[in-house]
């Protein structure tokens, strides 16, 4: 279960005191999520989601949560963050950096149809539409330099095969130019349990905390290399078009991206596979509960590199 922090009724009572949001009527741990400890929060006023921030420095924390009041403000179903009667999205619960934001409706769809696969691509576009107006600037922080400093770290734990693979697509994505591509605020890890869905509508866009600012195809990889895959990796071509389709149609692709698109699939598995490698290989004490399975992308990369991957609409 991801719950690192202990947080007791009496001590998030006095802490909701600071906002005007009722009384405490409970609080439960959420198992799922890898990275931050959360609760589901009931006062006599609503319902909230508090999350402990484990790891990301406090200075980086402003730039999610005032992405998310940005993207809540342009109508997207996003968790709007709650402010205490400071004005201030930003406390500190259990010695830790901690915020309360909207507890949205649904339930992740861990089997997609091409149906959802759209509204997905719909969505993400919305995303980085509306993401084109933040003024805030902080770079992916899974971007190009993480991916050296933890390539580095992760290769002695590779076997011979992992390690020839790793060394020949570094070199391959260090050619890649993608400095031409239309960059903003990207999500960064739209995967399947990041969206919640209320019937046939996204109830929810939630996890917020790998976001920055990078090339908006990177996002539409992340999310295409998750969502349009069968369980062996490769692509469904059925919800991969209808994600990339309903995307085009709201922000069309430039011609830079089109040509970018293989190369961008590839950076986007190569980043998952480093980051489960990370915490499969190098976890850190006491923090990591839930891994998952780097393997998995690993495949994903091969299959992306030995196979001709389906282009968006307009190729
Ligand atoms: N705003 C929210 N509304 C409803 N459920 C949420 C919300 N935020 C998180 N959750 C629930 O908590 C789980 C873990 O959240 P997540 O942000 O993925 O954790 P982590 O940051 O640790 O990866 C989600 O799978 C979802 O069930
Ligand atoms: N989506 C990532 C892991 C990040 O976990 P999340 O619970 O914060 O979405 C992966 O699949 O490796």
């Amino acid at each position: 279960m991801s719950v690192f922090t202990p947080v007791t009724a009496e001590s998030l009572s006095d802490w909701l005191g600071g906002y005007a949001i009722g009384r405490l009527v409970e609080h439960q741990g959420i198992s799922a999520g890898v990275q931050n400890t959360n609760f589901f929060v009931t006062t006599t006023l609503g319902r909230y989601v508090l999350t402990l921030f484990e790891s990301i420095p406090r200075a980086e924390l402003p730039y999610y949560l005032y992405l998310m009041a940005h993207l809540a403000h342009h109508g997207l179903p996003v968790p709007a963050p709650v402010a205490d009667r400071n004005n201030e999205y930003l406390g500190t619960l259990s010695d830790k950096p901690a915020a309360l934001v909207a507890r949205l409706s649904g339930r992740s769809v861990m089997e997609p149809t091409a149906q959802h696969c759209a509204k997905v691509g719909a969505m993400l576009a919305g995303l980085h539409l509306a993401g084109q107006s933040y003024g805030r600037r902080q770079e992916n922080p899974r971007g190009a330099h993480w991916r050296t400093r933890t390539a580095a770290r992760v290769r002695p734990h590779l076997d011979a095969s992992g390690r020839e693979l790793l060394d020949a697509e570094l070199a391959f994505q260090a050619q890649q130019r993608y400095d031409a591509l239309p960059r903003g605020a990207i999500h960064a890890d739209l995967f399947r349990d990041n969206v919640l869905w209320d019937g046939d509508y996204i109830g929810g866009v939630i996890d917020f905390y790998f976001a920055g600012n990078d090339a908006l195809l990177f996002d539409v990889a992340v999310t295409a290399n998750d969502w349009c895959t069968e369980p062996d990796g490769s692509f469904d071509p059925d919800r991969s078009q209808a994600l990339l389709a309903a995307y085009h149609a709201e922000r069309p692709f430039t011609r830079a991206e089109l040509d970018a698109w293989q190369p961008m699939l590839r950076a986007a598995a190569l980043r998952f596979w480093l980051s489960r490698a990370e915490d499969f290989h190098l976890p850190k004490p006491g923090e990591m509960v839930l891994v998952k399975n780097p393997d998995e992308y690993q495949d994903i990369l091969r299959l992306r590199i030995a196979h001709g991957c389906p282009m968006p609409p307009g190729s």
